[in-house]
């Protein structure tokens, strides 16, 4: 069985006391059995809130880290830096991370490696732009950035990873891909980590959907086989309706 994930990426929003005021409203609502919650905060939050999340069940997580422990790279944070806050999640590869960073698939390898070396359990990001959909890419563009981001893993390290498919064009555009179409593409991804090593570990691995996930619409997508739970940006950011998402999942959860 694959425990549901809901994971709220807050992308560049909220200081360090806005945090803790949507903490403040969300934790009783979200903290609910059968659903894996997490919350990615921009970095200056996550100190606070690794105080505010202590004896609650809900997860932090960075939005980025680098693959190495320390060095000279400016501006950069490292796992053992996350490790030490004490948080569990990353989001690696995002695809806002690969059009405005310059992230390769080669860099999105190394860090989910080292998230998973440090204990960390990476949320790597896969997805098509509207080009590459439109030319029909699709399967291939989430082929190549699966096979990328898994490629020298132990069979133990990419059980522990959670996918999620966001396809570029859904995302922030109030344009969610329908259920069906996620679940096709997310079957595929499915398909991708068992043609790398096999079907016991496709099976174990948690695949998530983003792009313009509601309260609307989450039942939907949760509703598919193949589709484990979401990472959400807009609708995280407010504690009720990101509450809506965490409860939509405590049902599903509640029905397997
Ligand atoms: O990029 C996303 C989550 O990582 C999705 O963002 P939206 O939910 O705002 O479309």
């Amino acid at each position: 069985m694959r425990t549901p994930v809901i994971a709220g990426n807050w992308k560049m929003h909220k200081n360090v006391n806005e945090a803790i005021d949507f903490f403040s409203a969300f934790r009783d609502r979200g903290n609910r059995e059968g659903v894996e919650t997490v919350i990615c905060a921009p970095f200056p939050a996550l100190p606070a809130l690794t105080e505010e999340a202590k004896g609650s069940r809900i997860g932090l997580g960075a939005q980025n880290m680098h693959w190495e422990e320390e060095g000279a790279f400016t501006g950069e944070v490292s796992p053992t830096m996350l490790k030490a806050l004490p948080i569990d999640y990353v989001i690696i590869g995002h695809s806002e991370r690969r059009i405005h960073f310059a992230e390769s698939d080669e860099m999105v390898r190394l860090k989910t490696r080292s998230a998973l070396d440090h204990g960390l359990t990476p949320i790597v990001c896969v997805g098509e732009t509207l080009e590459e959909r439109e030319a029909e890419q699709t399967r291939e563009v989430v082929r190549r950035q699966v096979v990328a981001a898994i490629r020298g893993l132990s069979s133990d390290g990419v059980t522990r990873l959670i996918l999620a498919y966001e396809p570029v064009w859904a995302i922030g555009s109030g344009k969610s891909a329908t259920a069906e179409d996620a679940d096709e593409v997310i079957r595929f991804v499915r398909k991708t980590v068992a043609d790398q090593y096999d079907q016991q570990v496709a099976n174990e691995v948690r695949i998530l959907y983003g792009g313009s996930v509601k309260p609307a619409n989450i039942d939907s997508f949760l509703a598919m086989g193949e589709i484990d739970g979401a990472l959400v940006g807009g609708a995280s950011l407010d504690p009720e309706s990101f509450a809506r998402l965490v409860e939509a999942a405590h049902r599903r959860g509640d029905l397997k």
